[in-house]
């Protein structure tokens, strides 16, 4: 290698271990696509761990979308398997059809990568994205008016599905990356949608340059995206201590003092109230600012409203915020299945009864006779889980019929913490 090849190599195995925040993990997995990016990420990261006595294992995702894909993840396993490490190419093949394919797509990726993660008992894994695409998010997302959250774009370190993901790589730029794979001898595949402009992340790539006069290039808005990252810790500090004082959760739903939740700023207001509507949807991605907005307002005026399949109302100076019925009524599960993403149930004695997890609804309340001493709001309780046996109503623990069974919550939201992985 010429001076200078070590050299740019030397900067770039700096760059990937001040994004891997000083050290390599004990236990990494590497997600590598077969693009430039993440063969790049595969071949410093190995450099470093052979140096570090770190183990890696490398895994590929086969979406089935296009032809070349087999192929791009054999060539990935190949080049793995030459390095000595461990890869595994998982498929994806139960798309419903729903919604935007790409977005789908990534979904899937990251829920796939997690479980092999779990099975490969690895609590971190890295991901190939460069300063290049932190850019472009930044850029995308102005178009859409985003915010703070928005702008800070993908984070160094984020945690979904039970796993740590960390980007050591965006402070490296993309050429950068090329030539280092080019000085090693290394091949990547270029994915022929790198160049498609019907993509707005390829309209964005293909404008940046048109901006250098504005001053306006990658390393500044990678830089905005770092600013605006320093602030959005700030405001999410600013709202666990909101949350702490003046947020609990009873009977599934989230429950807020209203004075203290109106006294707030604006922003705080709005965090805590996204923090609410995501711990009972649980779903990726936060509504936007203008509903939340529009509920909030309807709130201080008294009027309870829907959103993100949550409703909303105020009472007796609390908000609670809790499952819309309409958005469960027709979600029935085994009784030992988990039912809207979240509940469980839990037979306290003996040998359960074949019986299903189904929303109480009004039916079922009518046969509640304590339900009013409890407290709850009416709404509320029609959409917690009961327990049936055809139209019997069996047990409805938080309408506070709970003969023989409970009802446990598994897991919250996705969306609080962290920014959407998408990008
Ligand atoms: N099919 C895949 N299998 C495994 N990892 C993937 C896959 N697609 C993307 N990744 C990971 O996510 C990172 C960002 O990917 P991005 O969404 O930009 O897709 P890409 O452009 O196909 O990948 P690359 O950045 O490698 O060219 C990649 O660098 C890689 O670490």
């Amino acid at each position: 290698m010429t001076a200078p090849a070590a050299t740019a190599d030397a900067a770039l195995t700096e760059e990937l271990l001040s994004g891997l925040g000083g050290a390599l993990p004990p236990r990494l997995g590497v997600a590598v696509s077969g693009g430039g990016d993440s063969m790049a990420l595969l071949s410093l990261l190995h450099g470093m761990a052979v140096a570090a006595g770190s183990h890696l294992e490398t895994v590929t995702v086969d979406h089935g979308l296009r032809p070349e894909a087999a192929e791009e993840a054999t060539m990935v396993a190949r080049h793995a398997a030459r390095l000595g490490l461990a890869h595994e190419t998982l498929h994806w093949r139960d798309w419903d059809g729903q919604g935007n394919l790409q977005n789908a797509a990534r979904e899937a990726r990251y829920r796939l990568m997690a479980g092999w993660a779990a099975r490969r008992a690895l609590p971190v894994v890295a991901l190939g994205h460069t300063a290049d695409d932190q850019a472009e998010t930044v850029l995308m997302r102005l178009a859409r008016r985003s915010g703070v959250d928005g702008l800070a774009a993908m984070a160094p370190r984020s945690e979904r599905f039970g796993v740590t993901w960390l980007r050591p790589l965006l402070f490296a730029r993309r050429a950068a990356l090329r030539d280092h794979l080019r000085r090693a001898g290394l091949h990547w595949v270029e994915d022929p949608s790198n160049d498609d402009p019907r993509y707005a992340r390829i309209r964005t790539r293909q404008s940046l340059d048109a901006l250098t006069p504005l001053g306006i290039d990658v390393e500044t808005l990678a830089e905005v995206a770092r600013n605006m990252a320093t602030a959005r810790a700030a405001l999410d500090a600013q709202t666990d201590r909101a949350a702490g004082d003046i947020l609990r959760m009873e009977a599934g739903a989230q429950v807020m003092q209203a004075d203290a939740f109106f006294a707030a700023p604006e922003e705080i207001r709005r965090r805590l109230m996204l923090r609410a509507l995501g711990q009972i949807n649980g779903g990726a991605y936060p509504p936007r600012r203008g509903p939340v907005a529009a509920l909030i307002a309807g709130l201080a005026e008294g009027q309870a409203a829907a959103l993100a399949g949550c409703q909303a109302l105020l009472r007796r100076g609390e908000i609670w915020v809790f499952r819309e019925y309409n958005a469960v009524r027709d979600l029935r599960v085994h009784v030992d299945q988990l039912w809207d993403g979240r509940w469980r149930a839990i037979p306290l004695e003996g040998q359960p009864p074949e019986a299903e997890l189904r929303a109480l609804g009004p039916e079922g309340l009518a046969q509640c006779p304590d339900w009013r001493s409890l407290g709850r709001p009416r709404a509320a309780l029609l959409s917690t889980p009961a327990i049936w046996q055809g139209p019997r109503l069996l047990a409805a623990p938080l309408a506070g019929l709970d003969q023989k069974w409970h009802v446990r919550r598994e897991s919250g939201a996705e969306w609080n913490k962290t920014a959407p992985l998408s990008h």
